[in-house]
C-alpha cells in the first residue's frame, strides 16, 4: 500500500475524460477499454491472455480485498494493458494471500487508475460502445492536463487515437506459448495410461482448461498458435481443442485453415470463446464486433437442446453471426461440413453462445466452462468432449485390432 498517489487521467478516444489517481505502476498505457462485472476473481481476470491490449474496468467497487496468491493466475503473467478500479483495498485479508494485488500489478509494470466513477464510465461504454482509451499519470501527464486544459487533453486524445484498433487485430500469436508442452492426466488418472490424447492449440489458453481435460483422464499436448495441420496430425490426437484468445476472429486466417483441415479429417473438435468464433468462421459463418461485449461471471446462457439455463463466465467482444432457430447447412464450401445448429444463446441479448455440428463431431461455446473465475454450471461440456474423443479412440483401436 502507498500513502501518496500521483494524479492520473483516463482519456477515451471520443474525448470523455475522468480524473483519478495513479494505481499500480505510473506512466502511460493505451488499449481498448472494456468493463468486467465479476465480483470475484480479479487475479484470474488480469492474467487471462484474452485481455491482451485491453484496459479493464472493474465494476466491483473494491479490488484487492483478498490480496494475491500464486495459485489463481491463469497464465504466467498479467496481460491486461491497464486496470481501472474504483477503490483499491487498503489492506488485503485472506488466508490464501501471499502478497498485495496492487504490488503485483506494479511489479509487472501495469499502469492503472483509481478513485474515479467506474459506474459513470461503464454507462458511457454501454451507451457509446467500447473504444480506445489511455491512462496517463506522473510524468506522462502534460502540463495543464489535470486542470483539463483543452490543448493538453487534445494531446492525450491524439495519443489514444493513434493506438491500434481491436477490429482487424491478429493477437493470438503474441500470447501463445512458443514451445509445445504436455499436461499429464491428474487425480484418479495420474500415472495411468491416458484415456485420450488431445492437442490443445494455445491461442491464449487459460491454465484451468488443460487442467479440466487432464482431470478427466486426457493427456493434453498444448501447442503454439503457429502449429500446422501436419504437426497436429503427427501427434496422433483423438481430438483437437482451440482455446480462448485475444483479437479479432476475422483476422485469424491461419487458425481457420488449420481448423478446416482438422474438421475434414473427422477429428473431434471442441472450442472455447475464440475457439467458438473460429469454428463459426471455419464453417463459413461471419463474426462481428459487439457494442460492448460480455465480461463477467454471472451471464445466463440457454442450452437450446435441453432448455436448461447455465450461469456462466464470459469474456468476449466479438460474436458469431449464425441463424438461431432451425438448423442450417454450414455455408463453407457448399456445405461440405453438413448441418449446424446454434446450441446456446445469451439470455441477456440473444447473442450466439454456442455451435454444434450435426454431421461431424465438432462443437464449441462462446463462454468459459473452465470457469476461472466463475460458476461451474458448464463443466459438463468437458465430459461431452471426452465422450467424443474416447469414442473415436475406441473405434480406432478396434479398426487397428481388426487390421492386425
Ligand atoms: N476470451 C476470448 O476468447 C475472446 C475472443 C475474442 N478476442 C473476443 O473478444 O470476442
Amino acid at each position: 500500500m502507498r500513502n501518496q498517489r500521483e494524479d492520473a487521467l483516463l482519456v477515451l478516444e471520443d474525448g470523455y475524460v475522468l480524473a483519478g489517481q495513479a494505481y499500480a505502476a505510473e506512466g502511460r498505457t493505451v488499449g481498448e477499454i472494456v468493463f468486467a462485472t465479476a465480483m470475484t476473481g480479479y487475479q484470474e481476470t488480469v492474467t487471462d491472455p484474452s485481455y491482451h491490449r485491453q484496459i479493464v474496468t472493474m465494476t466491483a467497487p473494491h479490488i484487492g480485498n483478498t490480496g494475491a496468491n500464486d495459485e489463481d493466475p491463469e497464465s504466467t503473467r498479467i496481460w491486461v494493458a491497464g486496470l481501472v478500479v474504483r477503490e483499491p483495498a487498503r489492506r488485503a485479508s485472506s488466508w490464501r494471500s501471499t502478497g498485495g494485488f496492487e504490488d503485483e500489478l506494479r511489479e509487472q509494470g501495469v499502469v492503472g487508475i483509481c478513485h474515479l466513477d467506474t459506474r459513470a464510465l461503464t454507462r458511457h461504454l454501454r451507451d457509446r460502445g467500447v473504444m480506445r482509451a489511455g491512462i496517463f499519470s506522473g510524468s506522462a501527464l502534460p502540463a495543464g492536463a489535470m486542470g483539463l486544459d483543452a490543448s493538453a487533453i487534445g494531446v492525450l486524445v491524439d495519443l489514444v487515437r493513434q493506438a491500434p484498433a481491436m477490429s482487424g487485430a491478429a493477437l493470438a500469436g503474441e500470447v501463445s506459448t512458443q514451445e509445445r508442452y504436455v499436461v499429464e492426466p491428474t487425480g484418479e488418472f495420474a500415472g495411468k495410461e491416458p484415456l485420450a490424447e488431445i492437442v490443445a492449440v494455445d491461442l491464449g489458453i487459460k491454465a484451468r482448461t488443460p487442467a479440466q481435460l487432464a482431470e478427466r483422464g486426457a493427456r493434453v499436448h498444448v501447442v503454439p498458435q503457429h502449429t500446422t495441420l501436419a504437426e497436429i496430425v503427427a501427434l496422433e490426437p483423438d481430438g483437437v481443442f482451440f482455446s480462448n484468445g485475444p483479437g479479432d476472429p476475422g483476422s485469424a486466417d491461419h487458425e481457420i485453415e488449420v481448423l478446416r483441415g482438422v474438421l475434414a479429417q473427422g477429428l473431434p473438435f471442441f472450442g472455447i470463446c475464440f475457439g467458438n468464433q473460429l469454428l463459426g468462421r471455419a464453417l463459413g459463418y461471419g463474426t462481428y464486433k459487439l457494442d460492448y461485449g460480455h465480461r463477467g461471471v454471472n451471464q445466463p446462457v440457454l442450452d437450446r437442446a435441453t432448455g436448461k439455463v447455465e450461469i456462466t463466465a464470459h469474456n468476449h467482444g466479438f460474436a458469431v453471426d449464425a441463424p438461431v432457430g432451425e438448423e442450417s447447412v454450414a455455408p463453407y464450401d457448399d456445405g461440405r461440413f453438413g448441418r449446424v445448429e446454434v446450441s446456446h444463446v445469451s439470455l441477456n441479448d440473444g447473442v450466439v453462445e454456442g455451435l454444434r455440428a450435426l454431421d461431424i463431431p465438432a462443437f464449441s461455446v462462446q463462454y468459459h466452462p473452465e470457469a476461472a473465475a466463475g460458476p461451474h454450471d458448464a463443466a459438463h461440456l468437458f465430459d461431452r468432449f471426452l465422450e467424443l474423443v474416447t469414442a473415436r479412440r475406441q473405434a480406432r483401436s478396434q479398426t487397428t485390432g481388426e487390421d492386425a
